[in-house]
């Protein structure tokens, strides 16, 4: 089903048109791309915008009405008062979700006239966050009954068809009056980059819209699928990421197949590895593109004179390595595999002596608060080790405390590195 786009371009590819197209796609819809604007911006700032002429967005839209059955339309940032007129009356008949973007969230204006917004308000589904629904109601926003009430106000003055005032700047709740009736839509607080939120939930609400859905259903949907862009979002566009289920399916697919691999590799060194097999065991982590974290389920442990994975690989299967993992991506988003082994200072100097980069952290100096919090000794040891070596470790040991056992961990940038690295370590030095 046809869904047409009205946004303009963010040439850091974050926001704009380009998250509305992807947001489309994904959801198996196909978007009608109309550009209002093309904007200076990367993810720090908006350098400034050039409007397209108001003629341009009547032609655009024209050239598409007559041809494709469009069952929904999503409204962004218009750029101009004129284009504002013209995009109205354009689609006035449709089923249109209206993002009143005044603003970029890094502060700079993406609209010349801010007061002609509100021809685009009457008549469609109103999509503002806390500071767009203080400037269409006149009112200050602080509460969820403020968000109620403005919502009311916008709909009742202004004659909006549907008004959903969006809480992610205040509460992480979403409240929509519609036909006199309010519903509330609670969020759960995710961590990620933000950057083109308003744009892909717009997007997502006019493609489930598109597909039939009642206005509550698919404010829930275009909600989750929003929180799911911002947890699995781009570091690179510091931006959601609409395409996050597909690339996440494809990702952890890849990283199962990887890490079976690589375990069957390791496996074979048998004999040589059991030695250096800890007494908790060993695991060995791999992490997707999008930070999701693999590992063997009951870790690999020795069985008779050799070593046995107990398990399958499966998401979560780690804790220690999975967060000793994203920590050191937080410096090296390159690296995406660890292992870990039973401390031997032979090793450590072996490794050394084969000139991997080596750190360490020391458990008896870790600050009283990590140590009473229940978890965030990994996390502590391991930006302690990274921040010692001043480059990327490629090794990180430590000497264990009161009932830990010492540990080495080996990194690599995929699972094959890792177990390259444990063949050398094990390999017989060479006279
Ligand atoms: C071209 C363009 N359109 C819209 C925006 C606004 O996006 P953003 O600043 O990320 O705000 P939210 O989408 O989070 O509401 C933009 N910056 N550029
Ligand atoms: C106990 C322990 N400490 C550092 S690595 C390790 C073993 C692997 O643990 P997990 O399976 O939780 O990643």
């Amino acid at each position: 089903m046809a869904v047409l786009i009205v946004a303009g371009l963010d040439t850091g590819g974050g926001a704009g048109i380009k998250a509305d197209i992807e947001t489309v796609s994904a959801l198996g819809e196909h978007p009608l791309p109309i550009l209002t604007a093309v904007t200076y911006q990367n993810p720090e700032r908006v350098s400034g915008y050039f409007p397209l002429p108001a003629e341009a967005l009547r032609d655009q839209i024209r050239a598409v009405r007559g041809h494709f059955d469009i069952k929904a339309v999503k409204v962004g940032m218009l750029g101009s008062g004129g284009i504002a007129k013209v995009v109205a009356k354009e689609t006035e008949d449709l089923t249109r979700v209206f993002d009143p973007v005044m603003a970029s969230s890094t502060g700079e204006r993406l609209i010349d006239d801010i007061g002609s917004l509100k021809v685009l308000v009457k008549g469609s589904i109103v999509t503002p966050n806390v500071p767009e629904a203080e400037a269409l109601s006149g009112l200050k926003i602080h509460s969820l009954e403020d968000m109620r009430e403005s919502a009311r106000i916008i709909a009742q003055t202004l004659k909006a068809e549907a008004v959903i005032v969006k809480g992610g700047h205040l509460n992480l709740t979403d409240v929509l009056y519609w036909n006199g009736e309010f519903f509330e839509f609670p969020g759960e607080r995710v961590d990620g980059f933000t950057h083109g939120t308003g744009c892909a939930f717009s997007s997502a609400l006019a493609a489930f819209l598109a597909k039939g859905l009642e206005l509550p259903e698919a404010v829930e949907r275009a909600k989750r699928f929003v929180e799911g862009a911002i947890r699995f979002s781009k570091a690179e566009a510091k931006a959601v990421n609409p395409l996050w289920e597909f690339q996440r399916d494809a990702h952890r697919w890849r990283a199962r197949e990887e890490l079976e691999r690589a375990v069957q590799e390791l496996v074979k060194f048998g004999e040589k590895l059991n030695p250096h097999v800890p007494e908790v065991g060993t695991n060995f982590a791999l992490a997707t593109a999008l930070g999701e974290v693999f590992a063997v389920k009951g870790r690999i442990v020795r069985y008779g004179k050799t070593v046995k994975p107990v398990g399958p690989i499966e998401l979560n299967a780690s804790d220690h390595l999975r967060r000793a993992l994203l920590k050191m991506r937080e410096f090296y988003p390159e690296v995406r595999a660890v292992l870990n082994l039973r401390y031997s200072g032979k090793l450590v100097e072996r490794a050394e002596r084969l000139g991997f980069v080596v750190s360490f952290y020391d458990r008896r100096e870790e600050p009283e608060e990590v140590k009473r919090a229940e978890r965030g000794t990994m996390e502590w040891g391991i930006e302690t080790a990274v921040r010692r070596a001043g480059k990327r470790p490629d090794v990180i040991y430590h000497l264990g405390d009161w009932g830990k056992e010492p540990m080495i961990l080996i990194f690599g940038r995929d699972a094959r590195e890792v177990v390259e690295r444990v063949r050398v370590l094990l390999s017989p030095s060479p006279r």
